[in-house]
């Protein structure tokens, strides 16, 4: 795609903030030709260049080469990746430990009418304490999290793209759950050591009193007039996970009404930094089908973290083994809980499916 930063776009006339989208499906490149549009609305992403397919092939890393543009407008390029339906935009940030954009901007961005649409934002930043890499992320709703496993893998595949490494590739992460390392597999998947699951009920962090010590699994939680049994695990950032009710057989996750009942266990006084939520249904002992909600963005198709504190969660309450398939409504992750070092491996799939420049 040769037209970013070469097609004029003249915005001194606009009023406010305005957008310019070029957009790359997987198999094709585009030229852009600009159209001038003036901007009406500060919140509402104005598109400033239609696309059409040529026949030219262009590498996305040499596109991705263009750095970010500075004033008068500033420009931002990004590709858009996705786990299992659970997207992000991802940003080369290699050149700065500070994030190129704001929360606030990351929301504008991230909304699914009037922005790129995505779950997160995620930055790639230069290493921390000998590390390769830096990783932080921004929720759609401008929260920081911890960790993000989907995120992640897509993390993997970025830098792959944007360094042009080939076949089985490994690097490691400083993010604010810790180091986490990352593998590309030959067939393009991406295991990740996920580290150590914490337990400790005021490390996850929650007030919920410790069951087994200061663990808390199968604990009694009220919410919406009902008791739920829920463990709590955190993978650097808060789950809490459920396969029921105290009075109930086993979850249905289909039935769940997620957006009623997600943020009232997010925004519970029993989670001082708020949660991520599970769903889960048990299908075998080694295949569990699992809904979430998560903290800072709601439903969404996928969540890493979240698969692999539900297989802890599973295995603490006795329901599953230490290997399962964990089906979400996006696909299925492999999930291990390994013996030998208290670590989890994830594996999954990470895809691009588009880049382009957005005008902040
Ligand atoms: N989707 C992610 C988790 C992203 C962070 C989460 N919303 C939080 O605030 O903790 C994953 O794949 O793990």
């Amino acid at each position: 795609m040769a037209a970013a930063s070469s097609a004029p776009c003249r915005l001194a006339a606009s009023p406010s903030p305005s957008r310019l989208f070029l957009l790359k499906p997987p198999s094709l490149f585009f030229r852009a030709s600009t159209l001038l549009l003036p901007s009406t609305s500060s919140s509402r992403a104005r598109p400033l260049a239609l696309a059409s397919p040529t026949s030219v092939q262009s590498p996305m890393a040499s596109f991705l080469d263009r750095k970010a543009q500075a004033q008068p407008h500033p420009l931002l390029h990004f590709v858009k990746y996705h786990g299992l339906g659970n997207d992000f935009i991802m940003v080369d940030n290699r050149d700065s430990p500070l994030p190129l954009i704001t929360p606030d901007q990351a929301v504008k961005l991230c909304h699914r009418n009037f922005g790129i649409g995505a779950d997160g934002v995620i930055f790639v930043m230069p290493g921390t304490n000998g590390t390769d890499y830096t990783m932080r992320i921004f929720n759609s709703d401008g929260s920081e999290p911890e960790m993000c496993g989907n995120g992640v893998r897509c993390f993997a595949r970025f830098v792959a793209d944007l360094e042009n490494h080939q076949g089985k590739h490994s690097f490691t992460i400083h993010t604010g759950a810790g180091l986490i390392v990352p593998e590309i597999q030959e067939d393009g998947q991406v295991k990740v050591d996920m580290g150590q699951p914490i337990l400790a009920g005021p490390e996850v962090p929650t007030k919920i009193p410790g069951t087994q010590n200061v663990a808390v699994v199968k604990a009694g939680l009220e919410v919406d007039g009902l008791t739920w049994n829920v463990t709590c695990v955190s993978m650097g950032n808060p789950h809490c996970i459920t396969f029921g009710t105290a009075d109930s057989q086993g979850l249905e996750v289909d039935k769940i009404k997620l957006a009623e009942i997600g943020p009232k266990f997010e925004h519970h006084e029993l989670f001082p930094a708020r949660t991520n939520t599970e769903f889960v249904q048990i299908l075998s002992r080694s295949h569990l089908k699992m809904r979430v909600w998560e903290r800072g963005a709601g439903a969404t198709l996928a969540c890493g973290t979240g698969a692999c504190a539900t297989v802890v969660a599973a295995v603490l309450e006795g329901h599953a083994e230490r290997r399962c398939i964990v089906d979400l409504p996006g696909g299925p992750l492999e999930i291990e809980w390994r013996e030998e070092d208290n670590h989890i491996y994830m594996t999954g799939p990470a895809e691009s499916v588009f880049y382009g420049s957005i005008l902040l």
